[in-house]
């Protein structure tokens, strides 16, 4: 077991925690020296991850020297992050299994996790990581079920292998572009149907929202060329179910609070924020009718309020159900 978890945030933290509760030596890296101490002397990650204590087998640092022995990575920064991340620590990077664990697609090229790795260092072996799962249950012990995806199915295997533990259970795919969308897409969703919660147009119209997101996903991962059944499983439909129902995400509360009219933290991590702007101009050049996607974009840049978002959306020409 050789592992180490890059980015010390909420989902990192967590991660790095269940491998460590099995008893193998994990790493967990944090870009700030002060972060690094903090956590060292609390055990703990007060700022992101409160509540859960480190396991013996969890050393942290701040030093990217120190992961050189371990051969698996995890990289849990934002999505917006990832390409800078990867250009500043190339050299670490090299040679290693990179394991990416953000949603989303990225604001200035329009790719999603994997093939931003790719597109600094294409030597890389990659796969990604995703699913629901809050970093609090993770954290707590609490059961879940995630994607990995690799597009090598023997490297695939070992990770599942590697990266399951007795509260992750990991099951494997080799439709990395399914897996990827599922877990950004969701995110915008979950933003609309947050929106509509805490605009008072209730559960009938998040279930709508959430019925017709899928769709959408759907519709965008048949024109990249993802598996429609991957969107079916944890990363797409199973994501959804846990996001667009639950003020445990990040997401969905940055929809209650654009329904409510009110701000939010710029300080939180809202991942769908971003994706939802990148997805909108993917589908206006794939030629992708994604409303929702549409609608929530315009909310964001303020060019639609959300009475104006929801009118646009039940005005659309009638149309028979299909995806
Ligand atoms: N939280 C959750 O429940 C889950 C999150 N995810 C995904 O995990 C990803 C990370 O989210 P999460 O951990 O929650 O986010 P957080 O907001 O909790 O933390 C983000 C972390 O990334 C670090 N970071 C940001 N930019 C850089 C950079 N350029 N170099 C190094 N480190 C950087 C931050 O460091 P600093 O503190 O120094 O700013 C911080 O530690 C997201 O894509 C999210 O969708 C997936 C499943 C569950
Ligand atoms: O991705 C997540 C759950 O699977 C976490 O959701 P948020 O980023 O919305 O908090």
């Amino acid at each position: 077991m050789s592992v180490a978890v890059l980015g010390a945030g909420a989902f990192g933290t967590a991660l790095a925690i269940s491998l460590a509760r099995e008893g193998h030596d994990i790493t967990l890296w944090a870009r700030s020296e002060k972060q690094a101490e903090i956590m060292q002397k609390d055990r703990s990650n007060s700022a992101r991850l409160p509540k859960a204590t480190f396991p013996l087998t969890l050393h942290i640092s701040a030093d990217l020297d120190t992961i050189k022995e371990h051969q698996t990575l995890l990289i849990a920064v934002p999505m917006q992050q990832l390409a800078r991340f990867i250009a500043d620590h190339q050299n670490h990077l090299a040679h290693k299994t990179l394991v990416a664990c953000c949603k989303g697609i990225d604001l200035t090229s329009g790719l999603g996790p994997s093939q931003v790795i790719l597109s600094a260092l294409p030597d890389a072996q990659t796969a990604i990581l995703t699913g629901p799962s809050f970093a609090h249950d993770i954290a707590a012990g609490l059961p879940t079920a995630l994607t990995l995806a690799c597009t090598d199915p023997t490297l695939g295997t070992t990770l599942q292998n590697e990266l399951s533990t007795s509260n992750i259970r990991l099951y494997r795919s080799t439709d990395v572009t399914g897996a990827e969308l599922g877990g950004a897409l969701k995110n915008v969703i979950a933003i609309a149907c947050g929106a509509a919660i805490g605009a008072g147009l209730g559960e009938s119209a998040r279930a709508a929202l959430i019925t017709r997101g899928y769709a959408e996903m759907q519709r965008m991962a048949e024109a990249l060329g993802a598996k429609p059944e991957t969107l079916a499983g944890l990363s797409g439909f199973g994501d959804l179910a846990l996001t667009c129902a639950s003020e445990g995400s990040r997401n969905f509360r940055f929809g209650l609070s654009l329904g409510r009219g009110e701000t939010f933290d710029p300080n939180i991590t809202v991942e769908g924020a971003a994706t939802a702007q990148a997805c909108h101009e993917k589908a206006k050049t794939l030629g992708v009718e994604m409303p929702i996607t549409a609608a929530v974009t315009a909310m964001i840049n303020q060019t639609l309020t959300l009475k104006q978002a929801m009118d646009s959306l039940l005005a659309r020409p009638l149309k028979e159900e299909t995806c």
